[in-house]
C-alpha cells in the first residue's frame, strides 16, 4: 500500500471522546483542530502524520471499521457486543468502565430466581436475548428501547431491564438495584481486518504505543 496513505480513527462522541483524545494526544496522535468543541466540522486531517480523524455515534464506530471507512476504532465493549461487527479487538484501553447488569426492583428477584416468562426492556436486544437464551436459559420477551431505560419497570412496561451501571445512582434515585450482574465494559480499540494486514506496521506500532501508555499511567 502507498507509503502516504491516510489511516483513518472512528472515535465515538460523547462519554468517551475526551479520555480517547486525550489519550492518543499522550501518545503523539494528535489534532488540535478536533479540540474546538463548536466546530461542525465532521472529518479532521493530521496532513503531517497522514492521519484523519472523525467521531461518529457509538453503535455506528464498528460499522465504519467492518467496511474499512475507518481502520481503527474506539468504542464501548458493549457496541462490540451489541452490533457483532466483524472487527479485531486488539486493545481494552481501561477506561469508560461500567457494567452489563439485569436491574429492577427488588420483587423481581423471584421472577428471575424462578425462571418466569419475564418482559425486559433494554437498549441493548442482542446482549439481553443472548444472556436470558444462552446463558440463563429463560425465555423472555425483550422490549428494544432508546434511552430512559429504567423507566421500563417503573412505568410498569417491563419486569426487568438489561442496561448499563456505572455509580448506581440512576438506579438508586429511581427504586430499582441490579440483580444480576452479564459482563463488565470498558472502551476498546477495534481495527479493520484488511488494515490489520495492510497497514500491519503502522497500526502495530500504534497499538504498542498505546499499551506502553496505559501501562505507565
Ligand atoms: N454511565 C454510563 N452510561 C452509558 N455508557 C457508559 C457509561 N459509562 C461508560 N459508558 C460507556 O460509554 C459509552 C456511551 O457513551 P455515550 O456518551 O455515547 O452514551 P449513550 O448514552 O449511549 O449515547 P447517546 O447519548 O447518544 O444515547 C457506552 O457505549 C459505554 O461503553
Ligand atoms: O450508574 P450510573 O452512573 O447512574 O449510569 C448509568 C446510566 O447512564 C446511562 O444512561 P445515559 O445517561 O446514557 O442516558 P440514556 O438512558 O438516555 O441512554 C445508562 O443507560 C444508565 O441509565
Amino acid at each position: 500500500m502507498a507509503e502516504d496513505r491516510y489511516l483513518t480513527f472512528a472515535l465515538t462522541k460523547g462519554r468517551l471522546a475526551d479520555k480517547t483524545l486525550s489519550l492518543l494526544e499522550q501518545v503523539g496522535i494528535t489534532c488540535e483542530e478536533m479540540k474546538d468543541k463548536n466546530s461542525r466540522k465532521l472529518v479532521f486531517v493530521n496532513e503531517e502524520l497522514k492521519l484523519k480523524f472523525f467521531l461518529a455515534k457509538g453503535p455506528d464506530v464498528p460499522t465504519y471499521v467492518e467496511y474499512g471507512a475507518a481502520d481503527i476504532g474506539v468504542t464501548g465493549k458493549d457496541i462490540l457486543l451489541e452490533e457483532g461487527r466483524r472487527v479485531y479487538e486488539v486493545l481494552d484501553l481501561g477506561f469508560g468502565k461500567c457494567r452489563m447488569c439485569v436491574c429492577g426492583p427488588e420483587s423481581a428477584r423471584e421472577l428471575l430466581q424462578h425462571h418466569e416468562r419475564i418482559r425486559v426492556a433494554s437498549k441493548y436486544p442482542v446482549i439481553a436475548k443472548d444472556y436470558f437464551y444462552n446463558k440463563k436459559h429463560q425465555t423472555v420477551d425483550i422490549i428494544k428501547l432508546n434511552g430512559s431505560v429504567e423507566l421500563g419497570p417503573i412505568v410498569g412496561l417491563s419486569d426487568v431491564i438489561v442496561d448499563i451501571v456505572e455509580t448506581g445512582s440512576t438506579l438508586r434515585e429511581n427504586g430499582l438495584g441490579v440483580l444480576e450482574e452479564i459482563c463488565e465494559l470498558s472502551a476498546r480499540v477495534i481495527v479493520n481486518q484488511v488494515s490489520m494486514q495492510m497497514e500491519s506496521e503502522r497500526i502495530r506500532e500504534i497499538i504498542l504505543r498505546l499499551r506502553k501508555q496505559l501501562e505507565e499511567a
